[in-house]
This record gives C-alpha cells, structure tokens and sequence, in this order.
C-alpha cells in the first residue's frame, strides 16, 4: 500500500480483516484524520470517538461482525465503527436530517447490532443477544463496549448481577476506561478503577500484548470461580488492564479471548480525545461540537448563539436560589455542563450533587433530602427523566415531597435525534397525582417559574427546550406565578368569520403568536399543564367558535389532551385541534427544520388552523 490510502479501501470489515496486521497501525491513523475532519465538518461527538479507533479496528479485525455482534454502550463513540462498515462516505451527512445518525441505529446497518444513546444498556442487550445465540445454537460471540461512565448506572449493575446467565458462552464486556465521563468522573466505582489502573503496571509498550495475553490464560487458570477485582465477584474472567491504544495488546487480548469460554471482562485504558490536542486537554468541551469548527482553531466559545440559553438561564437562578435559601441544593445525573449548573458547582460545592449517570438515584436521592427539609432541585433533560419514572411517582409524587424538577431539553433537540427527543414529559407527568406542571414561554418566565416552583410544598416541574428562546431579558426581581394561571397575550379583531382561540403552551407560544397576526386569533399562554387553568378554558371556549391546543411535545396524552378532557368535564362542546409533536420518531436534523416539518413554525400553524376550519385565505392573508 501507498502511503494515506488504506482506509479508502475498506468498505466493510471484511476488507479489514484482509488487511496484514503490519497495515493496521497506518489504517488507524487515517481513521483517526478522516474522523477527525469529518466531525470537524459536520459536528457531533468528538472525544470519545477518538479514544476507541484502535479498539474498533481491533475489534472488527478479530470478530467476524456482522455475525459476531458489538453493542456499543451510549453509541457516541460508535463513529469510528460507522467509518470502517460502510458509511464512510455518508459520515458527511451525520446528525442533518435525512443523513446517518449519530447513534448506532439498526435499521440503518446490519453492523449496528442494537440501538443504543441512553446509557448503560449494553451488558443487558449483550448478554440477552449470547442467550439468544445459545438457545438458537448458534455459535456467534456478543460484545458489549461500555463507558468507564456508563459503568456506574444502576442498569448496568443489574446486568453485571445476572452475568451467570452468561457461563461459558462467548460473551465479553469491554470497559473503555477513559477516567471521564462527560464531566470528570465521580463516585466510588470510579476510584475503584483508578485503583486498578494505578495499581498494576501496566505497560505503555508492546510488551503488553504478552501481558494481556499472560493475564488472559492466568484469569482462565484461575477458573471463573476466583474473584481477583469488582468485576471477577461478578462472576467474569477479568483481564486487565491494558493499553487501549496499544494495537497490538488489543489483538492479542482479543485473540486470546475468543479461543476461551466466557464471560470475559477486558479493561481497557484510553485517553478521551486521543490525537488532537485540544480535545485531549480539554475532553469535556470537546465532548461534543454543536456545529462544524476549524481544525486548526478548535471549538470557539463564540459560536454560541446570541443571548442566553434555557440552560444559563437555569444556572443564573439557581445560583441566585441558593443565595437566598441556605435548602435549596443542585442535583444532575452526570450533566452538569450542559444542564447549566457549572457556577454553581463553583459557588456551592458542598450543596452540588453529580450524581454520575443514575436519574432513579438522582430523583430517590432528592426525594431523601426534601423529606428531611432541603429543597432539592434535579437538573434532568426531559428524555433522561424517562428512566427515573418510578422514582418520580413512587418516592417523590406519593409522598408528595417538594422536589423541583429543572426539566431541559424539553421537545425537539436536533442532532441527537428520537432517542433524545423531549417529546414525552408532560403526558407521563401530568397523570401524576400532587405534581405541579409548567412550561416556560420565554427566558424570563422560564426564571420566575422556577421561582414559583421553590416556594411550593408539592413536587413540581418546569421545563424548557434546549438552546435559546425568544432573547428577551430575564429580570432579576423574581415574582411567583399563581398557581393554575394562565393569561391572555392576544385578543382576535374579529376579523375572521370563525372565532378562533388558541391555548398555548411553553415554547409554542411564540410561534401561536405569529400564527394568530397571519389569521386572527386569540392566544393564551396556558403556562400550567397541571393544575390547568379551567376557568380560563371555560371562558375562551364559551366566546370562541373553536379551540386550538399548540404544545411542543407529544399531542397523545399531552397538554391539549388535558384541554380536551377539562371541556369535556366543562360540559363545553366545540370544535377542536390539538397541534404538537406527531405519533411517529422525530429524526436527528436541524431542529428549526424538524419543528416546521411537524407544522409547529407560524407557517405551519396558521396553514393547520386555516385547513381545519376551511378559513380562505383572503379572510385571514
Ligand atoms: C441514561 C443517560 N444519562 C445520561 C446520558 C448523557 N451522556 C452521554 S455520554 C455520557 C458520558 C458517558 O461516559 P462514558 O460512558 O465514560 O463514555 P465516554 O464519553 O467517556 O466515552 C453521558 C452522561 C445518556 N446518554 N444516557
Ligand atoms: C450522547 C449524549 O447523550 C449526550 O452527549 C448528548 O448528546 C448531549 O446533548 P446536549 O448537546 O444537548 O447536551
Ligand atoms: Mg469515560
């Protein structure tokens, strides 16, 4: 081969697999430039991607994937793997609407084995897949690569405990042990493995391809039965730690696995943004790039939008909450950065809690403090709060303790596509008995919300979508809302035949605004899904021809629906239509572009309005 042009020669691992093993270290140098200037290009997740392309070529060259199968634990990592099974050219369409995803997805590639973005799944799915194969007597290996932060999750503790299932099977946990999560690591599970990885020494050099493959057999020879780490209580033959950049390690490692019956447990040590030093030096800004960057420049803070973002805007507030109220404390489930709460982890160290990734033990935890009298606030993006649903109705809603729930990203996200999508909070939350729910309309409101929030006596939610609003200014006078209050921005002229209101909520309400200047309606900002504000429903639908629910979240069982049911309770019958996000997944792409395709832009409401209610044109422009 001529120098730079191997990568361009593999179009699926079996051309890897072609490769000399001589080749390979030059392969993983392209691999790591075209990722490199890929994401450069495109954005997405950087760091971590750059720390597994050793392993990903390691892995490929010695599984026979597609039949042997590899679950990469949250898939932010999985770009590398993208690259080397046949998406190489499609890599430039990453996270944009219609192009690839930026997860591992199965319908996109026989290669991606499962879908994965919500953390800690893997061991779980691995392990059923090796019982899958065992009952189907098939001889096929199951691999789950997983985060020294994904480690920590309950889910993966709960697969860890059941590894039995596992005995004697081809089945391998990789731990990709970089000592990062997004944010530095936390917890005890994480001092364990610095404990490992300082206590043995372990080499930089090639001569750990003889010591994997030493404490290979030494872990076989010791049978399964003999703990020698965390990992061996488990029940696991565990082998290492070892250079995760170490090619040669890894082959050997991995080669000396597979000729041995499982489960195994291979540590591997990395370097989170290995090759590009800013993202080496600085891994958790470099976690992930919301748009394209200069190579050369790096990431630059600028490309922040104007204004301040529903997240500052949150971190602002808390700061200045817990200024005045020595209770309130700050919890997030390893998202602290982009959750908004860096001051205040600054100002307030001892009343912050990253929790590291676990939302059950983050919502039980603060359920624990209000109980004892602190206002605990969980900073938690809406699709994370699908995982501590029991938590939130079992510890928190039962007991009706006091805990605010800070819920971001709420809505469409972008990027990072459906299983990241904020589509389902205020359906799964508003049927819960004591919760208190809102949605802020802007920046402004999103502060005094949480303000409401503080002084209540129930568990109560906010939530806001991610990135900016409308810009307006928050004021730093912070004034409680009442309770189940909406209010009434915009009356209709009358110009319209048909009278129409329009009941808004959270971050529609802008967009119902304009819509209702194109076709003359009336608008309310709703601000409360629960407790609605009925007297404010009954009054619009008994001076109205017809009702218009607006929500940027799912339209089954949402805020409209809530609509829908107080009328019906009202004895009120009108025409209705209820706009929100449809019945389908919501691809990763351009979030102003997503919102529009579900007809949640001015355009695309005034048109819903218009078609429902056979408005001409003329009558309302
Ligand atoms: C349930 C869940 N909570 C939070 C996240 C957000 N998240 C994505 S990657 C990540 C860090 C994972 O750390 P680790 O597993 O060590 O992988 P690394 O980024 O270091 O490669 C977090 C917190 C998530 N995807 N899923
Ligand atoms: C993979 C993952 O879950 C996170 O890295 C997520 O992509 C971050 O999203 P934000 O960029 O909205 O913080
Ligand atoms: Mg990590």
């Amino acid at each position: 081969m001529t120098k730079e042009n191997v990568l361009r020669t593999i179009d699926s691992p079996a051309d890897l697999r072609r490769l000399h093993r001589s080749e390979l270290p030059q392969l993983t140098r392209e691999l790591r430039t075209f990722l490199l200037d890929s994401v450069s290009r495109t954005g997405g997740h950087l760091s971590s991607n750059l720390g597994v392309v050793e392993l990903t070529v390691a892995l490929h060259y010695v599984f026979d994937t597609p039949a042997d199968r590899i679950v990469w634990d949250v898939g932010h990592q999985a770009y590398p793997h993208k690259i080397l099974t046949g998406r190489r050219e499609r890599m430039r369409t990453l996270r944009q609407n219609g192009g690839i995803s930026g997860f591992p997805v199965r319908t996109e590639s026989q290669y991606d084995a499962f879908g994965t973005a919500h953390s800690s799944t893997s061991i779980s799915a691995a392990l059923g897949m090796a019982v899958a194969a065992k009952l189907q007597k098939v001889k096929r290996y199951s691999i789950a690569v997983i985060g020294d932060g994904a480690m920590s999750a309950g889910m993966a503790f709960e697969a860890m405990n059941n590894v039995g299932a596992a005995e004697n099977m081809p089945f391998l946990v990789i731990l990709n042990d970089n000592g990062m999560s997004i944010s530095p690591p936390v917890g005890a599970l994480n001092a364990c493995l610095a404990r490992l990885t300082s206590g043995r020494d372990f080499a930089q050099t090639s001569t750990e391809a003889e010591y994997a493959c030493a404490s290979t057999s030494e872990a076989h020879a010791k049978g399964p039965n003999v703990p020698d780490t965390l990992f061996g209580e488990f029940g696991f033959h565990y082998i290492g730690p070892i250079d995760g950049h170490n090619l040669n390690a890894l082959i050997s490692a991995l080669k000396e696995i597979k000729q041995q019956p499982g489960p195994h447990f291979l540590h591997v040590v990395t370097k989170k943004g290995k090759g590009y030093s800013f993202a080496e030096q600085d891994p958790v800004r470099y976690h992930h790039s919301k748009e394209a960057f200069g190579l050369k420049e790096g990431i630059k803070p600028s490309s922040a939008p104007p204004g301040k973002s529903y997240s500052q805007v949150f971190g602002e507030w808390l700061c200045d909450a817990a200024e005045l109220d020595s209770r309130v404390v700050g919890i997030t489930p390893a998202m602290g950065e982009g959750s908004g709460m860096v001051r205040f982890a600054e100002l307030f160290p001892h009343r912050y809690f990253d929790v590291g990734i676990g939302e059950q033990h983050a919502v039980t935890f603060a359920a624990g403090l209000a109980a004892d009298g602190l206002k605990p606030v969980v900073a938690i993006y809406s699709t994370f709060l699908q995982r501590a649903y029991d938590q939130l109705i079992h510890d928190v809603a039962l007991q009706n303790l006091p805990v605010i729930f800070a819920i971001d990203r709420a809505g469409v996200v972008g990027g990072d596509g459906a299983t990241h999508l904020g589509s389902y909070d205020l359906a799964f939350l508003r049927c819960i008995p004591n919760m208190i729910v809102m949605a802020a309309s802007n920046e402004n409101e999103c502060r005094q919300m949480l303000y409401t929030a503080l002084q209540q006596t129930s568990p109560t939610a906010v939530r806001y979508p991610r990135g900016g609003g409308t810009g307006v200014e928050t004021e730093r006078k912070m004034t409680a809302i009442p309770i189940g209050k909406g209010e009434v921005l915009r009356h209709a002229t009358g110009v319209s035949k048909i009278r129409i209101a329009i009941l808004a909520f959270g971050s529609m309400v802008a967009p119902a605004l304009g819509a209702a200047n194109l076709i003359d309606a009336t608008v309310a900002n709703m601000r409360f899904i629960k407790p609605l504000d009925t007297d404010l429903i009954y009054r619009l639908a008994t001076t109205h021809d017809a009702i218009v629910t607006v929500e940027e979240g799912c339209v089954m069982g949402g805020a409209g629906s809530a609509c829908a049911e107080a009328l019906s309770a009202l004895c009120v019958s009108l025409p209705v239509l209820h706009l929100g996000l449809p019945d389908h997944l919501i691809d990763h792409g351009d979030p102003v572009k997503l919102l529009a395709d579900c007809g949640l832009d001015i355009p695309g409401i005034a048109a819903s309005i218009r078609t429902r209610f056979q408005l001409p044109l003329s009558e309302t422009q």
